[in-house]
């Protein structure tokens, strides 16, 4: 699957020209050139990289082509980039408490240059209390419901972001749903053991306060979702790995 131009929307047409330009900053980076560097290679001006990179120019093929060759690759490799359709353009991550969906989140969207989005936050906004709060005072379907609100309203703001999802997204079918057909869904995985590692490190110590059996809890908890978690698009494991590399590991996985 590439990129098609036929029937291509104007949001189509800036994501490919977002992608396009993310690889050619990729590429140049991992070079270790400096957008000078590639513009007196290429023989175009700084600026015309600069706005390449930040998908802001209607690359001539020609330009292209020069640039192509700059960075020691051929025009059909420049622009061989992964299909971009509503569905991959948005990127949400699923998993259980410390998984990294936040921090691996925050990074990657850093990488792709598209807004982060945290939705536990904006569920905090919507309701006007901390989550805490809300679950204690309003329960817990008052949580689902602000949920999908929240999420609605992410959707509604643009086709590239990156969602960080709380925890239990998955348990909830419809709002589960409805994320998979509108994202790139990916379960970020590790065992009992590292989440709860992660989280106390964060100094959340509300798994194990008056929980002998937090590991066993949270073993408890990953099972029942398990299968659910499984329903993403893609699993990736990050036991062994620190943020920086699952994010990397992600962005191949993407293909971006
Ligand atoms: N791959 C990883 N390796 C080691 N520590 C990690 C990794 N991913 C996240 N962390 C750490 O674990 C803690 C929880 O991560 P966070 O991103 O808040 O998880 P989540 O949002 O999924 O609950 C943070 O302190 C973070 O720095
Ligand atoms: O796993 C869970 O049951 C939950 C995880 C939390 O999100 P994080 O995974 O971001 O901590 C939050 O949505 C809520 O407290 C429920
Ligand atoms: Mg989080």
């Amino acid at each position: 699957m590439h990129y098609s131009f036929q029937g291509m929307t104007k949001q189509g047409d800036q994501a490919l020209l977002q992608a396009l330009g993310a690889r050619i900053r990729r590429t140049r980076e991992a070079l270790g050139q400096t957008v000078t560097g590639l513009a007196e290679r290429a023989g175009v001006s700084r600026r015309y990289v600069t706005e390449a990179e930040a998908g802001r120019a209607n690359l001539t093929v020609l330009k292209l082509a020069a640039m192509a060759g700059a960075l020691r690759m051929s025009l059909a490799e420049l622009c061989d980039l992964p299909a971009a359709s509503p569905r991959t353009e948005r990127i949400a991550l699923v998993g259980l408490r410390g998984a990294g969906k936040s921090t691996v989140g925050r990074l990657l969207a850093r990488e792709l240059e598209t807004p982060f989005v945290e939705l536990d936050e904006r569920v905090e906004r919507l309701a006007g209390l901390s989550l805490t709060a809300i679950f204690d005072i309003q329960g817990v379907e008052t949580y689902r419901r602000l949920e999908r609100e929240a999420l609605e309203d992410v959707l509604a703001e643009g086709q590239r972001q990156v969602i960080a999802t709380g925890g239990s997204i998955v348990t909830s079918p419809e709002t589960f749903a409805r994320l998979r057909e509108s994202c790139r869904t990916v379960w970020l995985r590790a065992a009992p053991e590292a989440h709860l590692a992660r989280v106390l490190s964060q100094g959340d110590h509300r798994p194990v306060e008056g929980h002998p059996r937090a590991l066993d809890e949270l073993r408890e908890i990953l099972a029942r979702r398990e299968s659910l978690y499984a329903q993403a698009d893609e699993h990736l494991q990050t036991d062994e790995s620190a943020p920086a590399a699952v994010v990397q590991a992600l962005l191949e996985r993407l293909g971006a």
